[in-house]
């Protein structure tokens, strides 16, 4: 048998892990496994709808699919007939069944859920991505009530950065590893002793000096306020005194003594300012983490950190892994890992009485397998406690072997090698990627400008006018705010984004704002209100407030500023302000609770060009992919403690960061040294996921300076080229206003960006609806049925809408009435209008729907053709949409119901 039970794939990015892992699944399902006894776990929640999606398509569509069918055959060693033989058999047991394809979170979530009350915790808690304001307040009142105050300030004042935030990231970073903190011993240790002893040695050295007659600049080194200004003197980068050349000359033995004492002493000075502030942090620690538990149990909401806390707890406190089986109800025997490189030590400990579990089956009859994939050169999560030596560990302790992969089988050739070339001499380890035989040749493109987002929108229009589809281009940035940046532009340009970031409404200007207005109104704050305006390019002066009275509802509020500010009403994040503050009667407890509350930004569409940070986009594949240089300045980890992790991959140690400590202590000076090492390789690897996600083609745009592609040598160039079908239209230039675009939907689907005054705007959303109104009223596309549609569109719209477009729109039928390409399409064709269909999550329309026979058409009216990259790029995501949900091959139309003729464009 060619399935072997116990293996790893460690191998570049591209090379089929995830395939791999697919194919093993389902060839275990081939096998006669049942999908309950699998536990195959990915990173994110988009890894694994996809790999359940894969499942369901690959076993419905098996004798389509080659490469993996060969795969399946491969590993069972059954022949393709009978394979394509068991398939109905497997699918319906399959779809039968409850299987495991999960994120660890949700695993985690799921086992936690099911055995809840053994530790005190409902069983109906949510999870949730980011901490809460309410915690910090919880917490600081509990320090308060027990007078640890004080200890809190003095903390705040050792760590350089000075701000009680900072504390609780520290004690944050502690809870992430909490059970594999080391022991710190609770001796309060004073720090007095030593600075006296520092300070009686300075004074020394400063006698020492002047009998040697020294030059003043050299004792003027010694004249120090405190003894940090003093520990953090370059000078003492020195071994000896007498390497430094001020010193050279009158440097004599009892000075260099004096040195070596005083150094000595000060190396002591750094380890009991560590030893002080480890233990205050650790005194205030118990606090926090009991205020967290307290808080998690009390509110019912988990955050990650909380959810793998009380899951280790549970497994390793409270509960056997029998009883845990005995409560989830499933006991796996085959457990299959993705993405293993940013598995944390902690989430391993909780993996492993399961993995256990199966080993300890082995050499019994008992079929059990378990399965790990991971590239160490994408390892991006380190700061949570990530250690990418687990995935040598762990194959050393179970004895499983490691394969490597060596062929890319996502991206075209071009992007192979340019990656190969960047990554062969700036990463330790790299092994050069083969590409797969008939790899198509692709181009990468790397540009230098300094208005990144505005060369990103610029190279993605060029993409779209080449006849790409917006859907098959990704946008990869490094923050969620440069995210958002990169949006509102693309918005600006005309093209639909999906936007995938955790970032909270609160943060997005536009909402900001809004709610600021609200403040500045019910409390006449004008400061902050007046420089969120700036932001938006706005005054405070240009808005008319008089409607304002204290008395209205937060939601009438809202819904009056959206208008003044010309605001879109259907873009989803100000809906989801207004259902927000639909549920407050008053607006001081709207604001309150707005301030403290986490609510997603929402996705914008169903389609559109993705935008994602490079973390997010990890185990993603792309057509055309945009990699945008870091907006900000690249920042280093300043974390005023570091991490040491020992051979078990426990916390050893926890040293405090103090600038100049390097000089003293040599094991502190190595770790740092190491520690930098890492945070290298880290940005190396946050470089190597981005740069490997493109299938078709790759357009970097990077800074001229303090770019994030200096570390691997990315600069100008260009080879290949963008071969896409036919260019399928022209992108209409538009000019660029410095005023707020302002959106607004009118007709179906017609989208208008209002260029014209109010009253001229109406008109042209009342033609455009009553147009659709009529189209859609009309039963057959004949004369007669036109003249009733008329009928009906005037009893709707007839004391509104002005005669002349009234007589437009009969005109504009009557056009398409005797259309023969359009009649033509009718032949043969079921017809469906206005067509509504839910598509990942949303509910769509669209004008009119063809069914034929063995494909679709779908059809989109518009009156204008102003905006014709918008309507393209719409029109296409429906078309993507209705061939997937009518399971047959569709076509898209754009149907131009001109003033002077009928025009038909395929998209
Ligand atoms: N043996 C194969 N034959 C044909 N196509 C393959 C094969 N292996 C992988 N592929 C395809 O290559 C692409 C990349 O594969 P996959 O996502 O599994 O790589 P990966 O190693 O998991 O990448 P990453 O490290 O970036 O997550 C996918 O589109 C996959 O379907």
């Amino acid at each position: 048998m060619s399935f072997k039970p116990f293996l790893a794939y460690s191998a570049s990015a591209g090379s089929g892990k995830t395939f791999a892992l697919s194919v093993r699944y389902i060839s275990l399902l081939f096998m006669g496994e049942s999908p309950s006894s699998i536990l195959a776990a990915t990173f994110t929640n988009k890894a694994a709808s996809e790999m359940r999606q894969r499942v369901v398509d690959s076993l419905r569509n098996l004798e389509r699919d080659e490469a993996f069918l060969n795969a399946i055959c491969e590993q069972t060693e059954l022949s393709r007939e009978e394979l394509l033989d068991k398939q109905p058999e497997v699918l319906a047991k399959f779809l039968a069944s409850i299987s495991h394809i999960v994120t660890l979170d949700s695993f985690f979530s799921s086992i936690l859920r099911a055995a809840a009350l053994e530790i005190g915790l409902e069983p109906d808690f949510v999870t949730k991505e980011q901490g809460d304001d309410a915690l910090e307040r919880h917490f600081l009142n509990e320090v308060q009530a027990q007078g640890l105050l004080s200890s809190l300030v003095k903390l705040a004042m050792d760590i350089e950065d000075k701000r009680f935030s900072k504390i609780f990231d520290l004690m944050q970073g502690f809870y992430t590893v909490d059970p594999l903190l080391p022991e710190v011993q609770k001796i309060q240790h004073s720090v007095q002793s030593v600075e006296e002893h520092c300070e009686s040695l300075r004074l020394e050295m400063m006698k020492a000096l002047k009998d040697a007659g020294s030059a003043d600049r050299c004792i003027k080194q010694f004249e120090t306020q405190s003894i940090k200004e003093l520990f953090g003197k370059k000078l003492f980068e020195n071994e000896m005194l007498g390497e430094h050349s001020w010193f050279k000359k009158s440097i004599n033995n009892e000075i260099e003594e004096v040195y070596a004492r005083l150094k000595e002493a000060l190396k002591l000075w750094g380890k009991s300012k560590e030893q002080v502030v480890l233990y205050n942090l650790f005194k205030i620690y118990d606090y926090y983490k009991n205020a967290t538990i307290a808080n998690a149990k009390f509110s019912g909401i988990l955050s990650f950190d909380d959810l793998t806390y009380f899951t280790y707890r549970l497994l390793h406190e409270s509960i056997s892994s029998e009883f845990l089986y005995f409560k989830i109800d499933a006991k796996f025997k085959h457990i299959l890992l993705d993405e293993f490189q940013d598995t944390s030590t902690l989430q391993f400990l909780l993996l492993k009485p399961l993995i256990d579990e199966i080993f300890a089956g082995q050499g019994q009859s008992e079929f059990k397998s378990f399965f790990y994939v991971g590239d160490t050169k994408q390892s991006l999560y380190r700061f949570r406690g990530g250690v990418e030596e687990l995935f040598d560990k762990v194959a050393e302790h179970y004895g499983i072997t490691i394969e490597p992969m060596d062929t890319n089988y996502r991206s075209c050739r071009h992007v192979v090698e340019q990656v190969n070339r960047w990554f062969e001499p700036t990463m330790t380890g790299y092994i050069p990627q083969k590409s797969r035989s008939g790899a198509k040749e692709g181009f990468v493109e790397v540009v230098e400008s300094d208005e990144v987002i505005d060369e990103a929108v610029k190279q993605a229009q060029n993409l779209i006018q080449l006849g790409v589809d917006v859907d098959d281009i990704a946008f990869l940035v490094s923050t969620n705010k440069d995210g958002q940046q990169l949006q509102e532009a693309c918005e600006y340009a005309g093209i639909d984004t999906l936007l995938k970031t955790s970032s909270s409404l609160k943060t997005l200007p536009k909402i900001a704002t809004l709610v600021a207005m609200m403040e500045y109104l019910y409390l006449g704050d004008r400061i902050d209100a007046e420089a969120l305006m700036i932001r938006i390019n706005k005054s405070l002066d240009d808005i008319d407030l008089n409607w304002y009275s204290p008395l209205m509802q937060p939601l009438k509020i809202l819904d009056r500023l959206v208008r003044e500010f010309g605001y879109f009403e259907e873009d989803k994040n100000i809906l989801k302000l207004l259902e927000f503050a639909g549920s407050f009667g008053d607006i001081p407890t709207f604001i309150k609770e707005f301030k403290s509350s986490s609510i997603g930004v929402a996705e914008h569409s169903v389609h559109g060009a993705n935008i994602m940070t490079i973390h997010g986009s990890k185990g993603l594949e792309f057509g055309y992919v945009i990699v945008l240089d870091k907006l900000t300045r690249p920042n280093s980890d300043k974390s005023p403690l570091i991490f040491h992790y020992d051979e078990n991959l426990s916390v050893e140690e926890i040293l405090y960061r103090i600038s100049g400590r390097d000089h003293f202590d040599e094991h502190y000076a190595r770790l740092i040294a190491s520690r930098k090492l890492s945070e290298i390789k880290d940005r190396k690897n946050v470089l190597y996921v981005a740069l490997t996600r493109a299938v078709e083609g790759m357009i970097i745009i990077r800074k001229e300076k303090d770019s994030i592609f200096d570390e691997v040598g990315v600069s100008p160039m260009k080879i290949g080229e963008i071969k896409v079908s036919q260019p399928v239209f022209d992108i209409q230039k538009k000019e660029k206003k410095s005023h707020l675009v302002r959106l607004s939907h009118y007709g179906t689907q017609e989208i208008l960006k209002e260029q014209e005054d109010e009253e001229k705007d109406l008109q042209a959303i009342l033609f455009g609806s009553a147009l659709h109104y009529t189209l859609e009223m009309m039963v057959r596309f004949d004369l007669s049925s036109l003249s009733k549609a008329l009928i009906s569109m005037q009893n709707r719209y007839g004391q509104q809408l002005d005669m002349h477009h009234a007589v437009q729109i009969e005109a504009r039928i009557k056009m398409l009435i005797v259309h023969e390409g359009f009649q033509k399409l009718l032949q043969g064709a079921q017809v469906s209008k206005e067509r509504a269909f839910a598509y990942d999550g949303e509910l769509k329309q669209v004008d009119l729907l063809l069914e034929y026979e063995d494909s679709c058409l779908v059809i989109d009216y518009k009156s204008s053709k102003k905006y014709d990259l918008k309507h393209h790029v719409q029109v296409q995501g429906y078309k993507k949409a209705l061939a997937k949900l009518m399971r047959k091959p569709t076509k898209g139309l754009i149907l131009y119901l001109l003033e002077d003729a009928i025009e038909l464009i395929e998209v």
